[in-house]
């Protein structure tokens, strides 16, 4: 990891993680490139961008789970971090209560897991089995999971799969309030755009590399993110302007970048030595 944050525009709240010129590798592949990215606290900044466009890839290395092969990952000293994963590796099918599956990897008092449950809803849950849970339900139950360990960063790989349309905005409206109640800042990915554009201060558009980034508003409107999603993009630029015009909390901690090009694809050849991974791996 580097010593320190780098200085990166308008927001605010203290810098609590950050990649610069991030790059993974993984079979002489660049899986990402030249990422850069910042979150800070009080701040949601949300990944979207295709399949395969490397957003897991980039949380991950955020969170120190993947090894920067180029550039660096800085996080602030002692950095409590609350993680969702896309995929869960449990048997949803066995015997497992809500509470116990929120205590399995840390013991926690029972006072503290009611309180997690309550924070997402579900309080009245705690002895259900996790197999009859709803696809909302066990979202939440994650959610409780990973806020259990009092995180100054969430990190929220896909929040709400398996979820339907209503249920998904109630979950983005539960995230804002996790983050409004404490302050934590919020790495959220999505493949999809719905209403997370609305939920979320900074967008960060990924294909392997940053194609665009900045403020929902922004991103949408920008043309790299239109060669992107097509059709569906400009769909939700009707969607986000509908939300603007009454319902939508898009309060603005973001930077408003320039786009950058979409200069490569992912997969585009690695090189062989990789003198970076030394100086900055961490
Ligand atoms: N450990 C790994 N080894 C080799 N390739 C990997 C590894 N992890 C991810 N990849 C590849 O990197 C690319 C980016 O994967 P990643 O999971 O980051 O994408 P994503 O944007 O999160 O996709 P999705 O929306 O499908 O979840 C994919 O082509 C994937 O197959």
């Amino acid at each position: 990891m580097r010593e320190t944050p780098p200085g990166d525009g308008a927001a605010t709240g203290a810098v609590l993680a950050s990649a610069r010129d991030l790059g993974i590798a993984r079979n002489g592949r660049w899986l990402v490139q030249g990422i850069d990215l910042c979150v800070r606290r009080g701040e949601i900044v949300t990944l979207i961008g295709p399949n395969g466009s490397g957003k897991s890839t980039t949380a991950k290395a955020v969170i120190g789970l993947m090894k920067a092969d180029a550039g660096s990952v800085w996080r602030t000293p002692g950095l409590r971090i609350g993680y969702v994963p896309q995929k869960l590796a449990m048997d949803r099918t066995l015997p497992l209560t809500v509470a116990r599956l929120l205590t399995l990897t840390h013991r926690q008092p029972r006072a503290a897991v009611h309180a997690a449950l309550e924070a997402v809803g579900i309080p009245h849950l705690a002895n259900a089995q996790v197999h009859g849970l709803s696809g909302g339900e066990f979202q939440r139950a994650l959610l409780a999971r990973a806020m259990l360990r009092d995180p100054d960063l969430l990190v929220l790989d896909e929040p709400v799969q398996g979820v339907d349309v209503q249920g998904e905005a109630a979950l983005y409206s539960l995230i804002s309030q996790i983050r409004e109640r404490t302050g934590c800042g919020i790495l959220m990915i999505s493949h999809d755009l719905h209403v997370v554009m609305a939920a979320t201060d900074t967008v960060i558009c990924l294909n392997g590399r940053v194609s665009c980034r900045g403020t929902p508003q922004a991103v949408i409107s920008n043309p790299a993110y239109q060669r992107l999603f097509g059709r569906t993009g400009a769909d939700m630029l009707a969607v986000y302007r509908h939300h603007e015009d009454g319902t939508a909390p898009c309060g603005h901690a973001g930077h408003d970048h320039q786009a950058e090009p979409d200069e490569a694809a992912p997969g585009s050849q690695a090189p062989t030595n990789r003198p970076a991974e030394a100086r900055h791996a961490g």
